[in-house]
């Protein structure tokens, strides 16, 4: 017998960086290398921390402001920011506590999911292929991969369409104030990580509700689906 749409397991939809992973050792790692090739100071991961979100354009940008000013950077800074992260991408970055286990419940459970994130694709799954965990999303879709990153729910619902579950429940995980907003904006319930890239306290983001152990998040989405 087939089963009607909102019976069959909601999809879940994930940003990545502060989610998924801690990303912030290699992002720094890369930053610096740029900041040196550039004659300028070492940034901090309690700084990184504070710009990173929007991509990897606004992080570069955020960053020079911040370390003698974007006039006299080069053009290209973006992309020696990025050709340098390549090399450097999954070095200290791991999966959060919790994280490898819980995808792979939901997995089990039937659930499809996906990645939803401002960083670029490139970057995004060479990440994910390099800590085995591309097998666990059919799709995922960067900031550079739709024509309005979040706080856009269109990333959403690209994603959602990348993934072919249009009819399906969906559940938003993420960590910061664009992943709220863009769930919102998308009428889609949003859980946040209690242990991510934000600059508020995650209780203050507005989401349905605030996890602290990602391992919490079978029983949580449950609540909303
Ligand atoms: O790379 C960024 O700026 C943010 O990425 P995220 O959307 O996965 O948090
Ligand atoms: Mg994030």
């Amino acid at each position: 017998m087939n089963q009607t749409p909102d019976k069959l397991p909601a999809a879940v939809l994930f940003d990545l960086d502060g989610t998924l992973v801690d990303s912030l050792p290699d992002m720094t790692w890369a930053m610096n290398q740029l900041l040196a090739e550039l004659g300028r100071k070492s940034t901090s991961l309690a700084d990184m921390r504070t710009w990173v979100g929007d991509g990897a354009g606004v992080l570069v940008e955020r960053c020079l402001a911040a370390t003698g000013g974007v006039p006299g950077a080069p053009a290209d800074a973006v992309g020696r920011f990025l050709a340098f992260y390549r090399t450097h991408a999954a070095v200290e970055t791991r999966p959060f506590p919790g994280v490898l286990t819980t995808l792979a419940a939901l997995s089990a459970a039937g659930h499809p999911m996906g990645v939803c994130t401002n960083k670029p694709n490139d970057l995004s799954r060479l990440l994910l292929d390099a800590l085995d965990m591309s097998r666990f999303f059919s799709a995922v879709v960067g900031g550079d991969g739709v024509p309005e990153r979040k706080p856009h729910p269109g990333h959403l619902l690209a994603t959602l369409k990348s993934m072919g579950v249009e009819n399906r429940k969906v559940l938003m995980v993420g960590d910061s104030p664009n992943d709220v907003a863009a769930a919102r904006a998308a009428g889609v319930p949003v859980v946040v990580v209690g242990f991510g890239y934000t600059q508020v306290p995650a209780e203050t983001l507005g989401a349905d509700l605030v996890i602290s152990d990602f391992a919490d998040l079978p029983r949580a989405a449950a609540e909303f689906l």
